[in-house]
């Protein structure tokens, strides 16, 4: 069997008197979407804190594509290209959504290049063709000019995962992806997920949405007060009674 692209072992993190995460396990198959879902304060976004560096762990390892992250700090880590988004979208306010797009796919070739230093070498036409290719499949090419204040929510969205693309990752830790997008915004995103990372990159996805969840996924693990309830297929996680006791009854949607 193919070895993981990130394996997490008995990962525990405590604030204070909390104990967030109570030694989680989790693999990610390479190709694969994962899903990990689980009411508020489950433990979610601890624990892809954890996986970026954010967030030092009081407990357990992390193994990426066979090699021990344990001791290398968020920047090393997206260097290696573990590659997270995050529910609130990070832009560059003073550039432009090709800009945006642009300083991804130079930053992916040059990583230490700076802000100020790609402002002295903007390499436009090396990358044009793949920046407009970014812009058709993502739904932007209108926008390209646009500066990222002025963009709708979705538009937003679809660039900053463009951005996480273009950086060239290895895995994808993609948190709450459809978080605030109306439902056309919500399908078009879930439509390019299947369509431009699926099965390429492997994806850590936590998202609230079940319908894009199970439509998604080829693995699911719930998640419940910072311990691992159930991993399984979704048809296993929708057939579980105790998975439906704990959580997926209180879901609207499902
Ligand atoms: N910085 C912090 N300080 C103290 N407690 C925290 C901190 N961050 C998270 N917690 C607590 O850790 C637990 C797990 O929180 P976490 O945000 O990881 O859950 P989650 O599953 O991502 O929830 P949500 O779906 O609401 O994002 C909760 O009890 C939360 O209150």
């Amino acid at each position: 069997m193919n070895q993981p692209a990130l394996d997490m072992r008995d990962i525990t993190v405590r604030f204070g008197g909390i104990l967030a995460l109570n030694q989680v396990s989790l693999s990610l198959r390479p190709g694969s979407v994962h899903a990990l879902i689980g009411p508020n304060g489950a433990g979610k976004t601890t624990l892809v804190s954890v996986l970026s560096g954010e967030r030092r762990p009081d407990g357990g390892s992390v193994v990426m594509n066979g090699r021990n992250i344990d001791g290398l700090n968020a920047l090393r880590r997206a260097r290696l290209g573990l590659t997270r988004t995050y529910q609130l979208t990070a832009l560059f306010p003073r550039m432009t959504v090709r800009e945006n797009l642009l300083l991804s796919l130079v930053a992916c070739d040059r990583p230490g290049l700076g802000i100020a230093d790609f402002f002295r070498w903007r390499d436009f036409d090396r990358h044009a063709t793949e920046v407009d290719d970014f812009l058709e499949r993502f739904a932007l090419r209108d926008k390209a000019a646009v500066h990222p204040a002025l963009l709708s929510h979705g538009d937003r969205r679809r660039l900053e995962i463009a951005m996480a693309l273009a950086s060239g990752p290895k895995i994808l830790l993609l948190d709450e992806p459809l978080a605030g997008l109306s439902l056309a915004d919500a399908e078009a995103l879930v439509k390019m997920i299947e369509t431009t990372i699926k099965g390429r990159i492997p994806i850590l996805l936590i998202e609230h949405d079940m319908d894009a969840v199970f439509y998604l996924s080829d693995e699911i693990t719930v998640m419940v007060n910072g311990t691992v309830l159930a991993s399984g297929s979704p048809a296993m996680i929708k057939a579980s009674a105790e998975v439906q006791a704990a959580y997926l009854s209180e879901e609207d949607d499902f």
